[in-house]
């Protein structure tokens, strides 16, 4: 055995992840921060899956390796995040539940397929984290998670808005899923907002737009005039205490920090400051949370592998922390 469990001793608590004191990090099959596969425990609280998609893509592809390149890139991953003072893998079971396999010939059929696979994962786990694939999945994500809790708050951390309209007639696009997750109710119109937004638009037009689809902007250049603090108390604000998904594309980072991704735009958030955005959520109630638009072909050195293997650790680290709270208060 050697996994390691929350008080040191098996069948005590949650399985943990393989311990590196014993198997070296660089050994054996990536999961998730080496968390047990979802089929080796009975339940889990936060579950990480993959969604290898990248058929919705207006420019660059290859976000379909995303879930391999972020399982990959976050073998040196430590059990207790001081950030938070959590120790996720501890206080909650979290576990790596694998890709769900979608069509990667057509976008309705995959949307529908994620719909459903997301569903049928909140059966046996109670939070979701999913890795992308590109943007499309946020879509069936957020029918998943509105079924379940109505419209939610969407906090979206993005250098674009992602509600655009159409890419060549087609509706379902990496450049559309916000619009057709307002379209259809699934977001709360009050508190929803993008953090980190920069770079050219089409028009004047899709700031109207946008803010008639129920968003609020803190931009990149807000962050940068006024600081993270500053930032944080408006994102926080517009969310209030509604029921919170969040999702993070990764190209919000500067392409410094993030150059592994499809639609890079100058300009962008340092992962310091995406740190410290999420951690400040954690009196919040998180229904779930996706990281996406991770293009391994475009990557160096892992950087933008290991920032998206950090912001899934921070919202893991939320949602175990947030299960915990729960449990105390049954
Ligand atoms: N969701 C991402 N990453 N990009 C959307 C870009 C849409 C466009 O090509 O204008
Ligand atoms: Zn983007
Ligand atoms: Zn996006």
């Amino acid at each position: 055995m050697t996994e390691s469990t929350a008080h040191g001793q098996p069948g005590t608590g949650p399985v943990g992840p393989v311990d590196a004191s014993v198997v070296p990090r660089y050994a054996g099959i990536a999961t998730y921060a080496r968390l047990p596969r979802i089929e080796d425990v009975p339940r889990a609280d936060v579950a990480v899956v993959g969604v290898p998609f990248d058929t919705g893509v207006s420019y660059r592809p290859g976000t379909r390796f995303g879930p391999s390149h972020v399982r990959e890139s976050s073998r040196l991953l430590r059990p207790y995040n001081p950030a938070q003072d959590v120790s996720p893998f501890a206080v909650a079971q979290v576990v790596d539940a694998g890709d769900f396999p979608v069509n990667p010939f057509d976008i309705q059929e995959a949307v529908l397929e994620v719909e459903r696979a997301a569903t049928e994962l909140g059966e046996r786990a109670t939070r979701i984290v999913t890795i992308g694939g590109d943007h499309t999945i946020a879509l069936p994500l957020l029918r998943a998670v509105a079924k379940q809790h109505g419209p939610v708050a969407v906090l979206h951390f993005d250098a674009h808005l992602d509600t655009w309209d159409t890419y060549f007639g087609a509706p379902v696009t990496h450049g559309t899923p916000f619009r057709r997750a307002s379209e259809e109710g699934l977001i709360d119109l009050t508190a929803s907002c993008h953090v980190g937004t920069r770079g050219p638009l089409y028009s004047k037009q899709d700031l109207e737009d946008d803010e008639r689809l129920g968003f609020s902007i803190v931009s990149s250049e807000y962050v940068e005039e006024h600081g993270a603090e500053a930032a944080i108390q408006r994102m926080r604000d517009r969310i209030g205490d509604k029921p919170l998904y969040i999702s993070v594309d990764i190209d919000v980072l500067d392409p410094a920090h993030a150059p592994g991704t499809g639609t890079p735009e100058a300009g962008g958030l340092t992962s310091r400051e995406l740190l410290r955005f999420l951690r400040s959520l954690g009196d919040k109630h998180i229904v779930g949370a996706d990281v996406v638009e991770v293009s391994p072909a475009y990557d160096h050195a892992q950087m933008t592998g290991i920032a998206a293997s950090h912001v899934v650790y921070e919202l893991v680290t939320l949602l175990a922390a947030q299960a915990e709270r729960m449990r105390g208060a049954e």
